[in-house]
């Protein structure tokens, strides 16, 4: 049993956890939910040995713990499963594997795996290298690891973001094992409808504090309540804005061949127009990003030409500011600058930039936070925000009127709230005559936000249609390449 007592953490003058109280039993999985910021990434740092805590007590079956060190943590049976698995891309599924076991023989343990694989209903190729796996399998061969360890207190920070509806129900079959073998679960999520399913109880936190807890049957609204001020309405969508005829062309791909990435791009031809917006489905890695990245000017494509807005796309810095962004999913190593703060990012994305002049920016950065409900203030550092008020600063630095926002995973890791909220400021920021372009892997957030659908299969688009005329079951066919092209 674990038990987590009145754990508080101070950041300098922040006061991240104020008061946090849980017990996680043998045999059940707890699930964590809170919105962003409320303090559920700096929990399971402390509990798996990466933060130290201020003031608190964490007890394992009775036995008050230091877990001064990653190292105690996985030794005391903690294992934890990030959102990206820490894996080497460049090593085989079996090397991986092999990494951090006892016995190093690569035919034991490929006979470990093998078994191992056989009572979770997984098919990795143990020759295969990392790189060429989808994210959900390289968390299929973490979860793994972790068991072969040892693990018996397993964390899982938001795990079916970016993976396969297939692959989400072999993860959910392989915790219901584990919880079966006496595991004690801990998944952290922003999905009430997977903390229904899954969980037997649930702590919510708020603004550092244990708010509520409940057991199954669970009280959904009183869950949302204690999670937010006000009640989230069901279905927040904004009205779409687009035209369901597209207007002059924002976007156009012509015969365009990339072999960067898992797939590439494989002869590639697709017009987007004024008004649209449009979705990007697909399996990760089936070539979704390497159209955005080309559409951007971030990378130019082998055969092919792209055109934004009629011109050839490239990374020109102080080009007209408001004609194009990108964000990209990887907010910390692609789209901020850790070490420095939001002010200067602020200066940075300006007109003319002026980060050199010490007190400049502030008002201008004061009215962005106030905008964009950023939970930090002008001289936060941008890797001591959440991961939800780093995408809200992101939001924040679009200019207004930007003719094309191309995106990887507008929403991923926001709360119910804030989700809803970036849809209706991505509006806002938008050009009349300008389109939106962003790959999700949630299919609803497709179905919900966009007004046309591609979906992806190994570098080629095998469904193009507009999203009132097709249904999750057709997409999900077409990127898993069951679909013939029409
Ligand atoms: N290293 C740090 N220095 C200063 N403040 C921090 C640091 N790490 C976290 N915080 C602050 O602590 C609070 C809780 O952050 P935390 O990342 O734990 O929230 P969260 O619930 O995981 O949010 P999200 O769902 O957005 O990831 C936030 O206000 C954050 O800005």
């Amino acid at each position: 049993m674990l038990e987590i007592i009145e754990i508080t953490k101070h950041f300098g003058p922040v006061q991240a956890l104020k008061g946090v109280t849980l017990t996680a039993r043998p045999g059940s999985i707890h699930g964590i939910v809170g919105e962003n910021g409320a303090g559920k990434s700096t929990l399971m740092k402390i509990v798996t040995g990466y933060q130290s805590r201020t003031d608190g007590t964490i007890r394992l079956d009775g036995q008050d713990m230091a877990m001064a060190s990653p190292r105690e943590a996985a030794e005391s049976g903690i294992g934890m499963l990030y959102q990206e698995p820490l894996d080497f891309p460049q090593l085989s599924v079996l090397d991986n594997f092999i990494a951090g076991a006892d016995a190093f023989e690569p035919d034991v343990q490929k006979a470990v795996l093998a078994s191992l694989q056989v009572g979770f209903g997984f098919h990795l190729d143990p020759r295969q290298k990392m790189q060429e796996l989808t994210v959900g399998e390289r968390q299929q061969l973490e979860l793994l690891r972790l068991i072969r360890n040892g693990a018996r207190i397993l964390i899982l920070d938001e795990p079916t973001t970016g993976i396969s509806t297939r692959q989400k129900s072999q993860l959910f079959s392989a915790l219901k094992k584990l919880r079966e073998d006496g595991a004690t679960i801990l998944l952290v999520s922003h999905k009430i409808d997977e903390i229904e399913q899954l969980c037997d109880e649930v702590t919510v936190l708020r603004a550092g504090l244990t708010v509520a807890w409940q057991q199954q049957p669970f009280d959904r609204r009183k869950l949302l309540s204690a999670m937010f001020d006000t009640v989230p309405q069901q279905n927040d969508t904004a009205p779409k804005v687009a035209t369901s005829v597209p207007g002059k062309s924002v976007l156009v791909f012509d015969e365009v061949h990339s072999s960067v990435g898992r797939s590439g791009m494989k002869g590639i031809t697709i017009t987007i127009g004024a008004g649209e917006i449009v979705g990007l489905a697909g399996v990760d890695g089936s070539g979704q990003s390497v159209f955005l990245k080309a559409a951007y000017g971030l990378l130019a494509p082998e055969q092919g030409n792209v055109t934004t807005l009629g011109r050839i796309p490239g990374p020109e810095y102080g080009s007209t500011k408001n004609e194009k962004v990108f964000l990209p999913s990887d907010r910390l190593s692609e789209a901020l600058f850790p070490g420095l703060s939001i002010r200067e990012h602020h200066l940075l994305a300006g007109e003319t930039p002026q980060f050199l002049a010490r007190n400049s920016g502030i008002s201008q950065t004061q009215q962005a936070i106030a905008t964009a409900s950023i939970r930090g203030s002008v001289n936060t550092q941008v890797e001591d925000l959440s991961g939800g008020n780093q995408q809200r600063l992101l939001l924040s630095l679009i200019p207004p009127q930007t003719q094309l926002i191309l995106m990887e995973n507008p929403t991923r890791g926001l709360d119910v709230q804030s989700a809803a909220w970036t849809w209706r400021y991505l509006r806002e920021r938008l050009h009349p005559e300008g389109a939106i372009v962003f790959a999700s892997p949630e299919l609803e957030e497709i179905l919900s936000q966009a007004t046309r659908v591609l979906a992806f299969y190994n570098g080629k688009i095998l469904l193009d249609k507009k999203t009132s005329e097709t249904s999750q079951e057709e997409i999900s066919l077409a990127i898993t390449g069951q679909l013939n092209r029409p």
